[in-house]
């Protein structure tokens, strides 16, 4: 077992054009490991922190101080790298405000050197999976996915595809429909990236045959990347309704995150602190990456800073809250043959479950589908301990996270769909396991396919040389969709049009495809930005056509919902 701190960086990104435009101010300087904040309100207020590693990214690369993609790649992805080839589990995340530079860090831009540590670091990956709440990857999943606790797997998302892959590109193909697919749902429901945090999750396997010995070993690690939500967006928008809804449910994540955060760092300081009073149970985030946090993982986080004087109470808060994180010890453990060892304690726990069955004078109902995970209701979130405890119950069944305490003979036979369930669920997973590499491959052409027509039928389009993806909302905004930034605090935004006519607030704007080359288009409207530096009028949209045969992008400084 190998103890060690959960690492920690801080990086700092150039000025916006906003901030730019409004005159903003430096409060941040880095010197080696050190970052310092100063509060320009109290000239003498500069607090200091210390960083495994401080990043300047503020200036450019002519600037020797200056701290590349590349530079961050190779401090964090590749040591988190070497510790899944040693077997751990590892993960990497990155937190901070709205615009502050998390998706830069964690995904970066197409352009040469501009690439983020996920495309950068699964090279040498098996298996990818969607994002936490939406299967970003499987067309035929509908509606968001269930968080579900298994008491030998622990908490697991049902259903999540796994898609084997056999190389590099594979995986870039994947991640780059993952990512487009969020868009789609973003879009579709008029929200953003910034609503919602992504989690790459690669399960990186290792075989190795020794010639010695003649016996075959595996090692399985998991890698996760996170690129979470902004961090202030719940209680800085004035959102409503829906997205409010949305926002509350990011914000108690993320303040679950922060609980759980400090949780972990008082224990390390007060040892006689048990693990139980870690609440990771109140939020799903904090359920699925509760081994990252404390447990048996190696742990990175990235904290994204905006230099901006304007953004000092965010930023200073963003400072905080990694330097409350350095604090935290994992005890990461090498996982050698865990799938063998799995297989087998979940066969042991089907037939006890069946065994337990019997012994009521029960047999198995045949499958059913629908009605038992309906009967689960919502998920409540039990310890894999306590899961296992409440097994032992007589005449209590679990369904994968859900427990029935039976107390008359209906309740007892309606639970006996629910108990159906959960054997058939281990048997799903055993299944999973014990699938072939070849099955896998099988599958996951299959899923291909037929997520690429259906991304077609949303309005996906992609450029035959696997290049550039364009999306369209039908419903939405027939002709130009915002592609994936927050439409609300970048300038510079990545746009697919569709042949037709858009109209802006009250102008309309031509956009025609058919042969004809649009360089730039210019209008004015007003719109009330309300974004983590306060509200600010936007004037101008500037529309700039880059032809690529029939594939257009636009840099348009819009909310979509302006569109008509
Ligand atoms: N280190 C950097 N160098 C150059 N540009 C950067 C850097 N970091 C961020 N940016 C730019 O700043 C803008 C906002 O960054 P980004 O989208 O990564 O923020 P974010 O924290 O992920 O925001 P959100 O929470 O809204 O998703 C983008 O246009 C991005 O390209």
């Amino acid at each position: 077992m190998a103890s060690a701190s959960v690492k920690v960086a801080v990086r700092v990104r150039p000025f916006n054009t906003r901030e730019t435009s409004r005159g903003a101010k430096c409060v941040i300087q880095m010197q080696e490991k050190s970052t310092c904040i100063y509060n320009l309100k109290q000239p003498k207020d500069a607090k200091n922190f210390t960083f495994d590693y401080s990043y300047w990214s503020h200036t450019s690369s002519e600037d020797p101080s200056f701290a590349t993609q590349r530079q961050v790649y190779l401090d964090i992805g590749e040591e988190m790298l070497l510790h899944a080839f040693e077997g751990y589990n590892v993960c990497i995340f990155a937190y901070g405000q709205t615009g502050a530079g998390k998706s830069y860090t964690m995904m970066g831009k197409q352009e040469p050197g501009q690439q983020g540590i996920i495309p950068q670091v699964p090279k040498f990956i098996r298996v990818v999976k969607g994002d936490i709440s939406r299967n970003l990857l499987n067309p035929k999943s509908k509606g968001p996915l269930r968080v579900r606790e298994h008491p030998i797997m622990g908490p697991y998302v049902e259903d999540l595809s796994k898609m084997a892959v056999t190389s590099y590109s594979d995986i870039a193909d994947l991640m780059d429909c993952g990512n487009k697919a969020r868009t789609v749902a973003a879009t579709n429901m008029n929200e953003t990236s910034s609503r919602s945090h992504a989690v790459f999750t690669i399960v990186f396997t290792q075989h190795r045959h020794d010639q010695m010995t003649n016996l075959d070993t595996e090692k399985v690690s998991k890698i996760s990347l996170v690129d979470l939500a902004g961090s202030e967006r719940a209680d800085s928008t004035g959102a409503k309704g829906m997205r409010l809804k949305e926002g509350a449910n990011i914000n108690k994540s993320l303040t679950t995150l922060g609980k759980v955060i400090s949780a972990l760092a008082e224990m390390q300081s007060n040892k006689k602190r048990k693990s139980d009073f870690i609440p990771y149970r109140d939020s799903v985030l904090t359920w699925l990456l509760r081994e990252n946090l404390g447990g048996n993982s190696r742990t990175a986080m990235i904290a994204a800073l905006s230099p901006a004087d304007i953004n000092y109470e965010e930023t200073l808060s963003t400072l905080r809250y990694a330097d409350r994180a350095k604090q935290i010890r994992c005890n990461a453990v090498i996982n050698e043959d865990p799938n063998a060892r799995l297989v087998r304690e979940l066969k042991e726990e089907v037939n006890r479950l069946k065994e337990l069955l019997l012994a009521q004078g029960l047999s198995l109902p045949s499958p059913t589908h629908d009605a038992p995970m309906e009967e689960a209701g919502p998920l409540a979130l039990i310890s894999k301990e306590e899961a296992v405890e409440r097994l032992k119950v007589p005449f209590s069944v679990i369904g994968c996270g859900h427990v029935w305490y039976v107390n008359g003979l209906n309740t007892l036979l309606s639970s006996v769909f629910c108990w159906n369930f959960c054997t058939q669920e281990t048997e799903k997973i055993i299944d999973e396991l014990n699938e072939t590499w070849e099955d896998k491959l099988r599958k996951t052409e299959a899923i291909r396919q037929e997520r690429e027509s259906l991304l077609a039928e949303m309005g996906v389009s992609i450029r035959e040389d696997g290049g550039t993806v364009g999306v369209f909302s039908p419903k939405k905004s027939p002709h130009l969709v915002n592609l994936n930034e927050d439409p609300l605090m970048s300038e510079c935004l990545l746009y697919y049009v569709k042949e037709g006519q858009t109209r802006v607030g009250q102008k309309e704007v031509d956009i025609r495809l058919s042969g004809q080359f649009i360089k730039e288009l210019h209008c004015v409207f007003r719109s009330q930005v309300n974004s983590a530096g306060g509200g600010t009028a936007l004037e101008r949209i500037y529309v700039s056509a880059h032809i690529h045969d029939c594939t257009f992008h636009l840099l348009i400084p819009l909310a979509l919902s302006q569109w008509r």
